[in-house]
């Protein structure tokens, strides 16, 4: 554990007893504890997934931990840089400097190139893109030859390779990913999963994603369960059935969505190679009304802090 910015820093993200509340002032009944006292180091290098019950902090976790949010209480550190002791403006740069996103919607600029749009935010941080450098974000993400194409001429797995190369291409301290597999098909999801992977080992780059697929959560070296705005558990490694099952006991397929999404999971889990005895574990699972993960819908997404100002 420490608190410099040296590389050799363990701890790129650090939260201390972290709260964030929502709504009216203190006691007032329409309070809400999203987080509720978090503390938690993750490592240079390492991939993080974040889940848990629908409402349980995971975004919120999210924006705290990437400075998009402030918390109510508690310390942020961010590659050695206490957030809550810096203004609006150094926030904004620290975030377009130090953190890269990636989003379930890619957020791309339709009018510009998959060159350009990897390269923004070196331009917008004053930054001269280096080919080379670029050239060999490209090549790791599968989009060499593709650098003069508008963001429409590519399938959606193609556009969150250009997002992921846009995040890489800053070397950040951390890319944080909300739902990044979340708008893909199975197989599609599956392959940006493990480019994210190799980014942890070829650019030791550290990546937390949020995440409510337990397929997806499997890529990751830990699992970080929240409920009611608390880390409740986790999982070093685990397999698609072992982050099924913990999501079962937080009971995260709660009663008004249990046929789609444990159907849902099933699929997902099922489509791993993992063995059936796995999927007993979640209610409803194979209870046949859910629809594959292609086909689940967008949900609302952040807004694209890493381009204000762009405009
Ligand atoms: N801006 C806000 N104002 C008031 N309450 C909020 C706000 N944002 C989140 N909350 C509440 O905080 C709690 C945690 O929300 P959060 O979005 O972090 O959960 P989540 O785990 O990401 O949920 P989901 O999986 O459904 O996206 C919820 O009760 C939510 O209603």
């Amino acid at each position: 554990m420490s608190g410099t910015s040296s590389p050799d820093t363990q701890e790129v993200v650090r939260l201390d007893a972290v709260h964030k509340i929502y709504g009216g002032a203190k006691g007032q009944k329409n309070q809400v504890t999203a987080l509720d006292g978090v503390s938690i180091g993750l490592d240079r290098g390492t991939f993080t997934a974040v889940m848990g019950p629908s409402g349980s902090g995971k975004s919120t976790f999210l924006h705290c931990a990437a400075g998009l949010d402030r918390p109510t209480s508690g310390s942020v550190r961010l590659d050695g840089v206490e957030l809550s002791a810096l203004k609006e403006r150094a926030l904004t740069k620290l975030r377009r400097e130090r953190i890269g996103f990636i989003f379930q919607a890619f957020n791309l600029l339709p009018a510009l190139s998959v060159l350009d749009n990897v390269t923004l935010p070196l331009r917008l941080a004053g930054r001269r893109p280096k080919q080379d450098a670029v050239d060999e974000v490209l090549q790791r993400v599968g989009l060499a030859g593709m650098q003069q194409r508008r963001p429409g001429e590519l399938s959606g797995g193609q556009q969150q390779r250009v997002a992921i190369a846009r995040a890489l291409v800053t070397e950040p301290a951390v890319i944080f990913g909300d739902e990044p597999t979340g708008a893909l098909d199975t197989h599609t999801a599956r392959e940006v999963l493990i480019l994210l992977r190799e980014a942890v080992q070829w650019a030791r780059q550290t990546i937390v994603m949020v995440t409510h697929d337990p397929v997806a959560a499997a890529h990751a070296d830990r699992v970080v369960f929240l409920a009611d705005g608390r880390i409740v558990s986790s999982l070093e490694r685990p397999t698609p059935d072992q982050v099924a099952e913990r999501m079962t006991h937080l009971g995260a397929w709660g009663t008004e969505r249990v046929a789609p999404e444990a159907a849902q999971v099933a699929e997902r889990v099922a489509g791993a190679g993992v063995a059936d005895g796995g999927l007993g574990q979640v209610p409803g699972a194979g209870g046949g009304s859910g629809q594959a993960s292609g086909g689940r819908s967008v949900r609302p997404s952040v807004q694209a802090p890493a381009w204000e100002g762009l405009r």
